[in-house]
């Protein structure tokens, strides 16, 4: 195990002033985001490029992260999304047959900064105590850091809530989508024809999420955050797809969810949102979303579906939730967390409306709720 130099070449600070030291990798230099952690034991590449990551930096729990390098498929978007990440140990030189870059010259490539020897479990209790803290981390090879001028640089971080990250990542222009997906989990069909037109809004979606749409019998056509309601209609949609994003769901609906509550009232479609898209709809049915302490990120999150009592493992990844005593009535709780009880899904009583805030394309994770995909595409069947 490659042991961190005894020479510290990256500091980490967080706003209330506590500095974790350790051995940079990627890129060099200095950026401020929230910090969170993620609890995967693998997919590191997939979490790197979720575009939910946007402004925030990710502590791996999971203490042996890189050793399987990068490779060309992985990406979940054209580039890392996240901030930088950090991690227990430095990743060793890369071993698997699909590798082409080690995970450091890739961050270096892209620009995002990582720091390996930091004692993760330290850091991840002070995540939960402190709440998603701002932070700045910088990387130098020489070894000198200004720790003052890094802890106000973490206080000086705005924080995501109020933040609309959408629009940083969303697509410049509307695009169809047709890949599916590589492997289809057990018991389930890969649907070769398409049998629905489906426009995917798009607010950072991982393309993951676009193969199983594809591959669960959806023409995909893809279009930007900003998506007007006559532009979302004059593709002429059997069922309209909300996708997952970063920031805070209350700043994105700002655009978003004038465009969603139309939708509703005008167009009478099957509706399925998931994350972001789950939370953008919640407010737009008259629901309100919170900021959560230190959020959700992982792959093995229980979820219970409540009509049901069936529990599925979920990969998780978000900041904010849905505050489930502010649903009105006609939208029904569908799943819940069995961590803390948070709110996880919604339906509309009387029509096939319907989201969840965990990821059913899992990419990192279990394939429990991939059965979403195909109740979105029977939604449309029926309709
Ligand atoms: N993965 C997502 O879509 C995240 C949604 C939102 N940005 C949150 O953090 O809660």
């Amino acid at each position: 195990m490659p042991a961190a130099s005894a020479r510290p070449t990256a500091c980490l600070a967080l706003a209330d002033g506590t500095l974790f030291y350790g051995t940079g990798f990627g890129a060099t230099g200095q950026t401020t985001a929230e910090l969170c952690f993620n609890t995967a034991m693998s997919g590191y590449q997939e979490i790197m490029t979720d575009p939910s990551y946007a402004g925030q930096i990710v502590t791996f729990t999971f203490p042996h992260i890189g050793n399987t390098g990068v490779n060309p498929e992985d990406d979940e978007t054209a580039d890392p999304v996240a901030a930088g990440m950090v991690v227990k140990w430095m990743p060793t030189q890369s071993s698997n047959w699909r590798a082409a870059q080690e995970l450091g010259d890739w961050l270096a490539a892209r620009g995002r900064i990582a720091i390996g020897g930091v004692d993760t479990r330290r850091l991840t209790r002070a995540i939960r105590q402190l709440g998603a803290p701002h932070v700045a981390l910088a990387h130098n090879p020489d070894g000198n850091f200004d720790t003052d001028a890094l802890v106000k640089a973490a206080r000086g971080f705005p924080g995501l809530e109020g933040l609309d990250l959408a629009l940083d990542v969303t697509c410049a222009q509307s695009y169809r989508w047709d890949e599916m997906r590589w492997a289809w989990p057990e018991g389930y069909q890969r649907q070769e024809q398409a049998r629905h037109k489906v426009v995917a809004v798009d607010y950072g979606a991982k393309r993951n999420i676009l193969r199983c749409l594809a591959s669960a019998g959806c023409e995909v056509t893809v279009l930007p955050a900003t998506a007007t309601y006559d532009e979302v209609m004059a593709h002429q949609p059997d069922g309209i797809f909300l996708s997952n994003g970063p920031g805070d769901p209350a700043a994105t609906g700002a655009y978003a969810v004038p465009m969603i509550k139309r939708l509703l009232s005008e167009a009478n479609l099957p509706v399925f949102g998931i994350c972001l898209g789950h939370q953008m709809l919640a407010l737009a049915l008259g629901a309100k979303t919170i900021k959560m302490n230190h959020g959700h990120h992982g792959a093995n999150h229980p979820v219970k579906e409540v009509g049901t009592g069936k529990v599925e493992i979920t990969s998780m990844n978000h900041g904010f939730a849905v505050d489930s005593q502010t649903l009105p009535e006609g939208v029904l709780e569908t799943h819940v967390s069995l961590f803390d009880g948070s709110n996880c899904g919604i339906r509309m009583a009387d029509r096939p409306v319907f989201s969840v805030q965990h990821h059913p394309e899992a990419s990192p994770g279990p394939q429990d709720s991939f059965y979403l995909f195909e109740r979105f595409a029977a939604s449309m069947d029926a309709a």
